[in-house]
């Protein structure tokens, strides 16, 4: 049996500057964990049987019209610029057009070692992995613009990180992996062919209604601030945004120290390294305009006229807090069962936050509750909360049917961090069936699913865990 990918590569046509050219290193043993059919036939990659899928996606077979390599980019690290980063341990394969025209980016992360890979061993831990897997679909399947997840397979070999660890490939799904360290790259190296080029091939592929790169620059910052509010209205806190993890497509991307907040508190942070909040889940809608001033910096370059790029480039980044207030307030106010928000609803919304953040509410449980009536349980100070939702009530009163808005955006199942943490500890022992079912629950998310109901669940005080970069 053979497999078909129908690769048509865009990247590797670009000049070599742009990435070093190699194949992926061999595994021992590969064995499929997981395959997401669904996705494959989006991708349109036929002839499917497990040992084969194992082999191309571990990585001991190249299919057929693939072009491996590793992209070079640069990016700032919580706040301080590498000047050179790159794939250090993932392997673009190639690109297929899919079903509906769009071009996509198929990349094995944790391939080996590349040019990019500094002191790092080229691999990736099982934990990681079938947490990026299970995040990004979770996060496809509640309408976030996401990476996706192709294939998890497991290597048979060891990874060496503060312990040892089973080793695995993940093999991710992308509209592109163009980052805002792609610019920074070419631009701090003052590579300026280079960056137009760049500039360019980011304009037709993803924003071709726009020409200049001011326009693109804006266009990138709408979708920012978008993804950015969206986040937020789902509880997640991305944890790791650097500009080397931030894309120029909008899909949210690299799932390392990310959770979904439990109790809501605006200052929650779960990565162990982020220990001044830099990226904490408030935090998140600065850190993108921080994030986009430093695409902005890097585009510079590309204008003739340099002072008239600054001052147009500055007024499209100021202008970007009221983009995220507004992408916010429709958010937060779908939440609330508000059809067409208005700034004044920005009280309501944070009156409800406030009592939420007082009583350590969770945050995901409180929301699915208000339309069947039950918030009040989840809130602490009752009181305050008949108040509040007497003014709600009165708010809601003229919308058409706010309950079925409502729950159309306020999932009843995210990915609990507990639930993952557990998830990774039984596919340690071998068992994979946490991580299938945990999958084919949050493939649901806004559903009942009375069967399941168990995920619903806060942690308890001793299942709290923190997300680290632990074995990566
Ligand atoms: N085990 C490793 N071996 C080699 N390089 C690594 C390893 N782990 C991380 N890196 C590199 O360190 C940099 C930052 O790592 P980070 O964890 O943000 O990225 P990643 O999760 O590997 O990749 P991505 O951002 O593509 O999801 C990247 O250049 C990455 O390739």
């Amino acid at each position: 049996m053979t497999l078909s990918i129908p690769f048509d590569n865009s990247y590797a046509r670009l000049p070599d500057s742009f990435y070093a050219r190699l194949t992926p290193a061999r595994v021992a043993a590969p064995e499929l964990i997981a395959f997401n059919m669904p996705l494959a036939e989006e991708l349109g990659i036929s002839g499917t049987d497990d040992p084969l899928l194992a082999a191309i996606f571990g990585g001991n077979t190249l299919p057929e019209g693939a072009d491996a390599l590793a992209q070079i980019y640069a990016g700032h690290q919580f706040g301080g610029f590498s000047p050179q980063l790159g794939d250090g341990r993932a392997l673009l394969l190639g690109e297929v057009i899919d079903r509906s025209g769009t071009r996509r980016d198929i990349q094995l992360k944790g391939s080996g070692p590349t040019p990019f890979s500094r002191r790092g061993d080229g691999r990736a831990a099982l934990g990681p992995v079938l947490r990026e897997y299970l995040l990004s679909e979770a996060m496809h399947a509640l309408g976030v613009p996401t990476t996706r997840a192709l294939a998890a397979v497991r290597t048979g070999e060891d990874v060496y990180r503060e312990t040892i660890l089973p080793g695995a490939v993940f093999t991710r799904v992308a509209s592109s992996h163009i980052r805002v360290g792609t610019f920074q790259l070419f631009a701090s190296r003052q590579q300026y062919p280079e960056l137009q080029q760049l500039f360019e091939y980011t304009r037709d592929r993803h924003y071709p209604e726009t020409k200049t790169p001011g326009e693109l620059l804006a266009a990138v910052c709408q979708r920012q601030a978008a993804l950015v509010a969206q986040w937020m209205s789902l509880g997640f806190i991305h944890g790791v945004m650097n500009t080397d993890n931030c894309t120029l497509s909008g899909e949210t991307i690299d799932y390392g120290p990310c959770a979904f907040m439990d109790q809501y508190h605006p200052d929650t942070v779960y990565s162990s390294i982020d220990q001044h909040g830099r990226y904490a889940y408030q935090a998140q809608a600065d850190i993108i305009v921080w994030n986009m001033a430093q695409l902005a910096t890097a585009m510079v370059p590309l204008v003739q006229d340099q002072d008239a790029a600054v001052s147009e480039f500055t007024e499209i980044i100021n202008a970007m807090p009221n983009l995220i207030r507004g992408e916010w307030l429709n958010r937060f106010g779908a939440k609330l069962g508000l059809a067409a928000p208005q700034p004044e609803d920005a009280r309501l919304i944070a009156d409800l936050l406030h009592m939420m953040q007082a009583g350590g509410s969770d945050f995901t449980n409180t929301f699915r509750a208000l339309a069947s009536g039950s918030a009040r349980d989840e809130i602490t100070d009752r009181e305050s909360y008949d108040a509040w939702h007497a003014r709600w009530q009165e708010r809601i009163a003229s919308e058409a049917a706010p309950e079925a808005r409502m729950h159309a955006v306020n999932p009843a199942f995210i990915a609990r961090n507990h639930r993952v943490e557990q998830m990774i500890s039984a596919a340690l022992e071998g068992d994979d069936s946490l991580f299938h079912h945990l999958c084919a629950v949050l493939s649901r998310p806004y559903e009942d699913q009375p069967d399941a109901e168990e995920l619903r669940r806060p942690p308890l005080p001793s299942e709290v865990v923190q997300a680290t970069f632990c074995g990566t």
